[in-house]
């Protein structure tokens, strides 16, 4: 767990930070998001000691981090930030293994580690372990810099933009690779972004920033029904939340279930239990139909979804 407990970080006369409070749950992905110069990246940059704070405190599972040594402190708190800042003149696997290297794992243990990450990263090790970082896509860089967050398997993630500087579809790619990588590790996450949409996609819980200040903290259903003002009401767009809340529905809960799982006929198209209720709809306008089979992970077709029950339902 994360307390920040009235937190303040001036630079000459800018309040960059305002005496914000805000508590990050274990295996919680905390996503700061608001304008530019809201003070998000001066927020994530007191957590690891990258910057000292002018007042409050901020703790790590109840310790004051101005206690603790800065090294260790950050060895325990994996950081990536946009355009990856990865060593130019090592390979993947060698950027990749740095904090175990800093460690003194043993070899063995090293390659491995690289290994699993780069597989988990959707990097196969064999084509990409012994490239440059140049030598790589934007988004393939992105993972790199993800991977070796990860190394050392800390217990806190924080994430500076880092899909930011990547075209839509490979960020959205990068995106839905994060939730499936939460889903297997869960570590604590802070996640900075001025982006709202990818706000909503990744959080557990939203902090709204202006001017220094958290002016809402809240769940991402929350945040769109409920906004705290007029300043989070145009941050969300007033006009299509509707949308936006199917995006955070999954089909799962409004589908109708077969009897039993059926085999997928070949050639079937359909969407997963876990895609959005706004994809299922968005599929259903395109094609002109009034249903759509709905599959589980093993590809068997476990029921269907159908526009008058997401119509029905509302949001
Ligand atoms: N090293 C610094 N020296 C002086 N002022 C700074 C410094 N770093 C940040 N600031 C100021 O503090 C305020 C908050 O900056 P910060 O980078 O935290 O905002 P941000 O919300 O992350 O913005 P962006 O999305 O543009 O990165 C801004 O007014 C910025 O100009």
């Amino acid at each position: 767990m994360i307390e920040l407990k009235n937190v303040t970080r001036r630079f000459g006369d800018t309040v960059a930070v305002d005496s914000i409070n805000l508590t990050i749950e274990t295996g919680e992905v905390c996503v700061l998001v608001g304008s530019s110069g809201c003070g998000k990246s001066t927020t994530l940059r007191m957590i690891n000691r990258l910057l000292p704070l002018s007042a409050g405190e901020i703790l790590v599972d109840g310790e004051d981090i101005a206690t603790m040594n800065p090294e260790q402190l950050r060895l325990n708190m994996g950081y990536v930030i946009q355009g990856t800042g990865l060593f130019p003149h090592w390979t993947v696997a060698r950027n990749i293994a740095m904090v175990p290297r800093l460690l003194n794992w043993p070899k063995k243990r090293i390659d491995e580690r690289v290994d699993e990450l780069m597989t988990l990263l959707d990097l196969d090790p064999v084509t990409h372990a012994h490239k440059y970082p140049q030598q790589l896509s934007g988004g393939q860089a992105q993972r790199v810099g993800v991977a070796r967050a990860l190394a050392a398997d800390p217990n806190i993630l924080l994430m500076d933009e880092p899909f930011g500087a990547l075209d839509a579809i490979t960020r959205d790619n990068l995106q839905l690779e994060m939730l499936r990588i939460q889903k297997q590790v869960r570590k604590t996450t802070v996640f900075v972004t001025h982006d709202i949409d990818e706000a909503l996609k990744l959080a557990t819980r939203i902090a709204v920033m202006d001017q220094g200040r958290i002016v809402q903290h809240d769940t991402p259903e929350n945040i769109l029904r409920h906004p705290a003002s007029d300043f989070v009401e145009n941050l969300v767009g007033k006009q299509d939340r509707g949308l936006k809340l199917m995006s955070l529905r999954p089909v799962r809960d409004l589908m109708t279930l077969h009897v039993a799982p059926k085999q997928m006929a070949p050639g079937m198209e359909g969407i997963k239990e876990e895609d959005s209720v706004r994809l299922a709809l968005s599929v259903m306008l395109w094609q002109d139909l009034h249903q759509v089979a709905v599959f589980n992970a093993q590809g068997q077709e476990t029921g269907v979804i159908t526009r008058e029950r997401i119509i029905q339902e509302g949001v």
